[in-house]
């Protein structure tokens, strides 16, 4: 039976929720999967960083209520997050990072994949900076550091659509794609149509753990965007940057815009959409739509997402499900580990043939 050591940057909702599954669920997971997770290190900006290269009690970890700095007080730790000396030299296999989504330059966090992929680490990330401004380059270090980078959760949380769309519906020739990408726009929109004020939505989506540490980021579509590119890249062979993206958000459409739409049978939806032009090109949008009600996305509601992809091959293929919540996105992270586990598995194999 695979132990892998795992070390957690970022120790807010999404890594939290993982360390709760891996103190419930790693017996499970040991028989199911073939494989337990050990948590070696973790830092993080509010409560400082640990090392413990024997494995730290998840169950204490989640439980002990670290004020800030707290985890100072652990043997091997220390009250300041110290993440470069954690990414590089804790005896981690695999490193995942779930620090802010920074829209702007994805930085720390490209640093922190680039530091661990360098340290021959493998990496799993539901962080959208990373992915959407320096995949190529991560995916290049990766490679050549005989490593995996995987960011399933960075679209959709733990609703597989990257890899269904690239594994599963490999040869069907993806046209385009047009979602609902963000949770908690998808949210409020619908608390709004129920008659609750845009703010009270907004802190309603922040309790429940969908929104960005700034939901500016959410409502005003640059979450999307992030996603757009995302996506564009992985599946049309795009190579898009956000700013590249047009992208308008939510904050502008008021509660009676909402309801009168509702009153003809529409819905306005925050819509993130890429296609590629007959010259070749992708174009890439964020955009609030009135959608009919016959339309795929029209019914998507609360945090649930959904994209629908125009192939080649099958027309229209509609995927949905969660895309944002703690242990939804904690999911995302555990089908990267599964995903690099059987990778590594029919390696093994292969070379013992
Ligand atoms: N929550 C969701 O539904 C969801 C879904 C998909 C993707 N994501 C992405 O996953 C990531 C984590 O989300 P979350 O909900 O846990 O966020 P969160 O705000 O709850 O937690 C982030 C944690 O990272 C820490 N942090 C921030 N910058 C850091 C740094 N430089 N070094 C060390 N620690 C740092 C913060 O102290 C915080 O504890 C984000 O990038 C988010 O965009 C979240
Ligand atoms: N804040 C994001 C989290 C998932 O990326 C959302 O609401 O969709």
């Amino acid at each position: 039976m695979k132990i892998y050591n795992i070390a957690l940057i970022g120790f807010g909702g999404v890594n939290r929720a993982l360390a709760e599954l891996i103190a419930i669920k790693n017996p499970l997971w040991e028989r199911d999967l073939g494989f337990r997770l050990n948590i070696v290190a973790v830092s993080d900006l509010h409560l400082g960083s640990v090392i413990s290269p024997n494995g730290l009690d998840a169950k204490t970890l989640v439980e002990a209520n670290f004020a800030k700095g707290g985890f100072g007080r652990l043997s091997g730790g220390n009250a300041e997050a110290d993440n470069e000396a954690i990414i590089k030299t804790a005896p981690a296999d695999i490193v995942v990072e779930a620090t802010f989504t920074n829209p702007m330059d994805g930085e720390p966090a490209v640093s922190h994949c680039r530091w661990a992929l360098n340290s021959g680490k493998h990496v799993v990330t539901t962080n959208k900076g990373p992915v959407a401004i320096a995949a190529r380059e991560l995916k290049a270090l990766a490679k050549a550091n005989s490593v995996h980078f995987e960011y399933e959760g960075s679209v959709m949380s733990g609703t597989p659509v990257i890899r269904m769309a690239e594994k599963t519906l490999a040869g069907a020739e993806v046209k385009g794609f047009e979602g609902i990408l963000n949770g908690t726009s998808n949210f409020v929109l619908g608390r709004m149509e129920e008659g609750l004020d845009f703010a009270s939505a907004v802190a309603e989506a922040q309790a429940l753990g969908y929104a960005e540490a700034d939901p500016t980021a959410d409502v005003e579509g640059f979450d999307v965007r992030l996603k757009v590119v995302i996506l564009a890249n992985e599946l049309l062979g795009a190579n898009l940057k956000p700013e590249d993206v047009s992208c308008n958000g939510i904050s502008k459409l008021s509660p009676s815009d909402i309801q009168a739409a509702a009153k003809t049978g529409r819905r306005w939806k925050l819509v993130g959409s890429a296609v590629r032009n007959a010259d070749g090109t992708i174009t890439g949008s964020v955009a609030p739509k009135q959608l009919a009600l016959g339309h795929p996305l029209t019914g998507v509601n609360g945090a649930t997402n959904a994209v629908s992809l125009n192939t080649e091959l099958l027309g229209p293929v509609t995927m949905s499900g969660p895309g944002a919540g703690r242990v939804e996105t904690a999911y995302a992270l555990l089908s990267d580990i599964v995903a690099i586990h059987n990778a590594q598995s029919a390696n093994f194999a292969k070379e013992a043939a």
